[in-house]
């Protein structure tokens, strides 16, 4: 099957080219100035439009079991409104209960995932420590093309790490060539301040950002940046939300150390007083770890986004709905946490960051696409309009405009944390493998036509993090 996007101009995260470009049977065969049409082949015109790699969102949660209850958005509507908003692949997590083995809830988020509608990917938690845990860790990287494994630093007495099992399961993953990442927050921390807040009187959603104050995020941080360093390992921090943060990830960077970062639209755009608002509905449904910051912290991520301290933006996308919400009414570390934006981000991150001059478009491909590609080891099979990558491809209009509202959205939630917000630059086109799945607001998908993307260990870094540790292994020292 042949896809012909005619006229439009090509941003890749390198360079900007008036170009063409051929697609044939999921793959980009060719680009290049007045290519000519095979017979038979769909046209679509471009004119107007930018040709950009489909956005990557390394960070999802679908249909997670979490905190008493299931996440909405399943791996059928979260794909499918990733597509509406530019996505064509999320990496999503496999996270294991403690004492689970890691194969068996791999085998069962595959399962899950087998609806997608476009390409994914797993990163798998170690949420324990023994040695079968590191062997599963060998039996997926191996086998199953799993490169990235993640570690929640909080939500004490359910899946958080100790650092125990931090530091063996860093450890394994130098061992294997995996990328460990964090969920930064102090556990023990937050669970003090919870309970001390609720001891209180404090039981409403406006204690939420109380109980995992900045501080918190950037102790663990620390922590983690540390530990990884201790070992010459990377390391990949997830939504990275606030200023303490930021600082420990760009002195470990000035420092010389593979330390990267991934910052979420919610937390660049909103700020905490959400969960002042009087209405508690409304206050609950922007519960999510770590919360929204105090005005101050957003300039900051913008910042270091714009700088390159950190490199990836995604949306932590995981949905409930008000009655879910509604499960912490008298104890607000009770309300599942999580917040959507697997449709959104694209066109917050364009219109906030492209059309305020924080970003060129080419930065705004690395940060949406080409930056994880590479950091997650598909690149440039992901995240590059070129010959030979798939043919996950996003046509822009710069001029649209559009509204992002719960009224309208294709997430399978009942609240937008962009609601109102009118942005300009949207996706006129996605192209998923190939074919046109989106058009002029319409979905055109097939339930079970993602696939699931095996990732190689190993990432080029691995070359230079291998070389540095063998410099810098100790010896005894000679005596008589
Ligand atoms: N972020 C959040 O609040 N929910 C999903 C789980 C996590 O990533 O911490
Ligand atoms: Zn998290
Ligand atoms: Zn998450």
């Amino acid at each position: 099957m042949a896809l012909m996007i005619k006229g439009g101009t090509v941003v890749n995260a390198d360079q900007t080219l008036k170009a063409d470009v051929l697609c044939v049977d999921g793959k980009i065969v060719q680009v290049g100035a007045d290519l000519p049409v095979p017979a038979g082949a769909e046209v679509v015109d471009a004119g107007g439009l930018y040709v950009m790699p489909g956005g990557i969102d390394p960070h999802t949660h679908m249909q997670l079991p979490f905190m008493g209850t299931v996440a909405t958005e399943d791996f059928y509507t979260g794909t499918a409104a990733g597509l509406a908003g530019g996505t064509t692949m999320i990496i999503d997590f496999v996270i294991p209960n403690p004492q689970q083995p890691l194969m068996e809830a791999y085998q069962t988020w595959r399962e899950w995932a087998a609806k997608a509608v476009s390409d994914y990917s797993f990163h798998v938690a170690v949420t324990w420590w023994d040695d079968s845990v590191g062997s599963d860790m060998e039996r997926l990287v191996k086998e199953e093309g799993v490169n990235s494994f993640k570690h929640f630093m909080a939500y004490k007495n359910a899946i958080m790490a100790e650092d125990e099992t931090l530091v063996n399961s860093f450890s394994r993953c130098l061992e294997l060539g995996a990328m460990p990442t964090v969920h930064a927050e102090n556990g023990e921390l937050v669970y003090h301040l919870q309970r001390k807040l609720i001891a209180m009187g404090l039981t409403g959603p406006e204690a939420h950002p109380l109980s995992r104050p900045s501080e918190v995020e950037g102790e663990a941080a620390n922590r983690a940046i540390r530990i990884a360093q201790s070992l010459g390992v990377p390391l990949y921090l997830v939504h990275v939300s606030c200023k303490e943060a930021v600082d420990e990830i760009a002195r470990a960077r000035h420092e010389g150390q593979r330390v990267y970062g991934e910052v979420l639209a919610g937390h660049l755009e909103l700020d905490d007083s959400v969960y002042r608002n009087k209405d508690w509905e409304f206050a609950a449904a922007h519960v999510m770890s770590p919360p929204f910051r105090p005005k101050g912290h957003q300039e900051v991520l913008w910042k270091a986004l714009q700088g390159g301290t950190l490199q990836t933006t995604a949306t932590d996308h995981c949905c409930f709905c008000a009655d879910q919400k509604a499960m912490g009414r008298n104890d607000f570390s009770r309300i599942p946490n999580g917040t959507a934006g697997v449709e959104d981000r694209m066109m917050v991150l364009w219109d906030s960051g492209v059309n305020s001059g924080r970003l060129t478009m080419n930065e705004f491909v690395a940060v949406t696409s080409t930056n994880a590609a590479k950091i997650f080891n598909v690149y440039p099979q992901k995240g590059s309009v070129s010959v030979g990558a798939d043919a996950d491809i996003v046509l822009w209009d710069p001029a649209a405009s559009h509204t992002l509202s719960a009224k309208t959205h294709h997430q399978n939630i009942d609240f937008n944390i962009f609601e109102g917000r009118t942005v300009q630059g949207k996706p006129a086109y996605t192209i998923s493998q190939g074919k046109v799945v989106f058009a002029n607001g319409e979905l055109k998908v097939e339930r079970g036509a993602g696939r699931y993307i095996k990732r190689p260990a190993f990432p080029n870094i691995y070359e230079a993090v291998e070389r540095y540790n063998r410099t810098h292994v100790p010896v005894p020292v000679e005596r008589d």
